[in-house]
């Protein structure tokens, strides 16, 4: 019998009595595993050899898990570190534990949160202690049997990939064994042909691609994965969001990202003292830390609104408002103020109502990172101006809008902002852990906004979280997963934005 080389290789090398991986034959050929998947689909189909299929689970390092393999769990590392400082007498300082152990940015966070669940010791006020006696660490010695390709328990394993350590796929292993017809072919003899599989350029350059006979196309044999660029996900929904709005009728809206406390704040009847308003909520510019350019009449409306009120029976807050506080330049902590500077004309002129207007911006806090929170994320702000507006229509708006991303089952719950009465705040279920997670902030602004800014008519608004929705969407249940420095590629190249 005459076959191309590859398959006569791949049939040789198979046997009658023993299952032989694909892997396997591809290591002992030193023949690419997408090759010899053809060539066996080939004899195959030519009934020379039979072949089964099973899915396994492939359990891989990430790079984490590597480094920690060779440098220790950084939790390992600090109770080491702890011993060395005599902790099983007694506790002693967090600090120096950590000094003495090395360890050094996040993995400081990591060995710390680890500590006491894993039961090193206790940790207390700046203070540590250890366990004696903890020769063991189950973790630790599955990622190394992990990285020598040995078996590990289930329940480790759920806890590494908790941890980010190990990364699980899907596989399918595919074996071979040869048919009776696979046996005889052998005994009776293999010549090799000259079906050629790839032209090269050299069989172009000396026109031997004449004389050859190529071999089939296999379409069913496995390819490599191809990872190409693809649009971001939080890009993807935010294109998605900007279309659903326009659809829905809203004009984009687009503004500074560092503005004045006056549009950030003030214009929006934030007391001056209001704790949102210093260092522990917003980034303040030291240059320029302030702006010479305020609109002079709306100042003096908007600080008469902050000391009066508003109306005949109208109060203010009874606490100083300067406009040196006012002048004071900050990373917008929300992009509610392109809000204010569109509703006062000062964006695009005085507007007449009905108008609806929405953007989809980049805004900035002061946060601590954790599943849900980054310190840079994204706002869906939007409003809509027209005459007689009610929460039902608050309610309607975000309906319409989340039902188009399939999210049917919002929550509102009441809520206070400085700038809206009433207000409401509005959760989602997340579609894997089922809890119920916020996604945005919401209200009717107040007369003490409105009037300053020469609105005469009611205007609903909204602040929702980009990110927070992409959750919903993707099933990401890690905001850290989606952008900045942890961002999770492996989650990003699958993730589908489906609508
Ligand atoms: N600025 C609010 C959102 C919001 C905008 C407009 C009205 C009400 C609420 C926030 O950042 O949470």
């Amino acid at each position: 019998m005459r076959l191309p080389p590859i398959q006569a290789a791949v049939l040789e090398a198979a046997s009658a009595t023993e299952d032989r991986t694909i892997e396997r034959l591809a290591e002992e050929l030193g023949e690419k595993p997408e090759a010899v998947t053809g060539a066996v689909f080939a004899l195959e189909e030519e009934g020379l050899l039979d072949v089964t299929e099973e899915t396994v689970e492939a359990v891989s390092l990430t790079d984490e898990g590597t480094e920690y393999v060779e440098m220790g769990l950084p939790e390992r590392r600090l109770y080491e570190a702890a011993l060395e400082l005599d902790a099983d007498e007694e506790s002693v300082s967090m600090g120096e534990a950590i000094g003495r152990s090395g360890l050094e940015g996040p993995e400081v966070d990591i060995a710390l949160s680890n500590y006491a669940r894993k039961g090193y010791g206790e940790i207390d006020s700046g203070e540590l202690s250890a366990t004696a006696g903890r020769e063991e660490d189950a973790e630790a010695d599955a990622l190394a049997l992990i990285a020598a390709e040995e078996p590990i328990t289930d329940a480790v394993l759920d806890d590494l990939a908790r941890r980010d350590l190990v990364s699980r796929r899907e596989s399918t292993v595919r074996s071979v064994t040869l048919t009776d017809a696979g046996v005889t072919a052998l005994m009776e003899g293999i010549e090799e042909s000259e079906t050629v599989g790839q032209l090269t350029p050299e069989l172009l350059t000396t026109g031997e691609w004449d004389d050859v006979e190529f071999a089939e196309y296999n379409v069913e044999a496995d390819a490599a994965e191809v990872v190409g660029g693809k649009k971001h996900v939080l890009r993807q929904t935010a294109d998605r969001v900007k279309d659903v709005l326009v659809g829905m009728g809203f004009e984009e809206m687009d503004g500074p990202h560092v503005d004045s406390e006056f549009w950030i704040n003030d214009a929006l009847f934030m007391p001056q003292d209001h704790p949102a308003r210093t260092h522990w909520d917003q980034f303040a510019l030291e240059e320029p830390s302030e702006t010479a350019d305020l609109p002079e009449e709306l100042v003096e409306r908007v600080c008469s609104a902050h000391l009066e009120g508003v109306g005949p029976d109208g109060d203010g807050y009874h606490s100083p408002w300067t406009e040196e506080v006012a002048r004071g330049m900050d990373l917008r902590g929300h992009t509610t103020s392109l809000s204010m500077r569109y509703l006062s004309g000062e964006a695009v002129g005085k507007l007449e109502p009905p108008q609806r207007y929405f953007s989809v911006e980049k805004v900035y806090r002061n946060d601590t990172l954790d599943p849900t929170h980054l310190l840079e994320f994204f706002q869906i702000e939007g409003w809509v101006m027209a005459e007689d507006l009610s929460v039902r229509d608050l309610k309607g708006t975000f309906t319409e809008f989340y039902e188009r991303f399939g999210i049917t089952d919002l929550q509102f719950k009441p809520h206070y902002n400085p700038y809206t009465e009433p207000s409401f705040e509005l959760f989602g279920h997340h579609p894997e852990t089922g809890e119920l997670i916020e996604i945005g902030n919401s209200g009717m602004f107040r007369p003490e906004v409105l009037e300053p800014l020469g609105v005469e008519c009611d205007v609903m608004a909204w602040g929702l979280a980009l990110e927070r929705l992409a959750m919903l969407i993707t099933g990401a249940e890690d905001i850290r997963d989606l952008h900045g420095t942890l961002a999770d590629i492996e989650f990003l190249r699958n993730a589908e934005v489906i609508y």
